[in-house]
């Protein structure tokens, strides 16, 4: 068997075209655009890549995008001003704030500072909270984006199904196990110290990683017919590709687990190009709510 390849650009692709219909309806009934604001602070390499591939998304959808960059000695305290700032400018629907922040700034101080209905990270204890009790709340953009591959394969209700999700932290493996829950799966969250990670995997209907290791998971740590979303986005050494190259792979060695999986999220072109998608959802969707505008069906 050779598992279909999920092509996440392809679904990001109709994700954002739906929101940009979205935006504009928006725009023309509020009367502005829907806006977000990205806070960057310091230069690190990646980060300086993701926050322009978000300006350049949100643009396209339509939508206002106000970007923030700080040097990487800004103190915590003007980060903090700032955030207040945008909690309060009625143009700004939407704040992310990208992680990791460099130190000593204390990232989980600034972000909980953000107003959670602008919270579109979903990183804020009220959202964490929402989430956990089922009421209507932001749910943070990667396991947003994993729910919709997932009921795009298997449908919204997957009873009788059994899910791991190996990675317990609050801004994927928590939020996923949730989601996954409340699809009604049977859910077991595993982490670094699962005693026996391969023969849980083994067990999984539907399989989501996110842990940040090179292609841990191996071929025999799929069950036959799985779905394997694949969360990890790691740089290795590329020598095949001349000298000095690297290339990106996921947590799952993709060509292993393609011979027993039925379908599986490519690294890079799976969850990474989702997740950006649903920072726009989440930002229209914020909007919306804050000018007390029900989202129209079907855009
Ligand atoms: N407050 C906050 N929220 C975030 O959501 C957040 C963050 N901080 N810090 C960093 C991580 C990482 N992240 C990615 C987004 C898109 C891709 C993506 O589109 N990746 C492509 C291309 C990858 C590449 O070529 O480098 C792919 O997987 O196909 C990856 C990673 C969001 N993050």
């Amino acid at each position: 068997m050779s598992a279909e390849r999920i092509d996440g650009i392809a679904f990001a692709a109709k994700v954002r075209a739906r929101i940009a219909c979205l935006a504009s309806s928006f725009e023309t009934r509020a009367g502005r655009k829907a806006g977000l604001a990205v806070i960057l602070v310091g230069d690190d390499a990646a980060s300086q890549v993701y926050v322009g591939a978000k300006h350049k998304a949100t643009r396209e959808a339509g939508m206002a995008s106000f970007e923030h960059r700080l040097p990487a000695d800004t103190p915590q305290a003007d980060l903090i001003a700032l955030v207040k700032k945008l909690n309060a400018d009625p143009a700004v629907d939407g704040i992310l704030c990208q992680l990791p922040l460099p130190a000593p700034i204390d990232g989980d101080a600034v972000i909980q500072t953000i107003d959670p209905d602008k919270d579109v990270d979903g990183l804020t204890i009220i959202n964490a909270g929402r989430l956990l009790s089922g009421l209507p709340g932001i749910v943070p953009c990667t396991p947003l984006g994993c729910d919709m591959m997932i009921v795009d394969r298997l449908g919204e209700d997957l009873s009788g199904k059994t899910a791991l999700v190996i990675g317990r932290s609050n801004l994927f493996g928590k939020p996923m196990g949730q989601l996954l829950l409340q699809r009604n799966a049977t859910v077991t969250q595993a982490h670094s110290r699962t005693a026996d990670l391969a023969g849980e995997a083994a067990r999984a209907d539907i399989l989501v990683v996110a842990v940040g290791r090179a292609e841990m998971v191996r071929q025999e740590w799929i069950k036959p017919g799985a779905l394997v979303i694949d969360v990890g986005i790691n740089r290795i050494d590329a020598p095949e590709r001349g000298a000095g190259k690297t290339r990106l792979v996921g947590d799952v060695a993709y060509g292993e687990a393609e011979t027993r999986a039925a379908a599986i999220t490519p690294v890079p072109g799976g969850v990474g190009p989702m997740t950006i998608a649903c920072l726009l959802d989440n930002t229209i969707t914020a909007a919306h709510r804050r000018e007390g505008l029900t989202l129209p069906d079907a855009a």
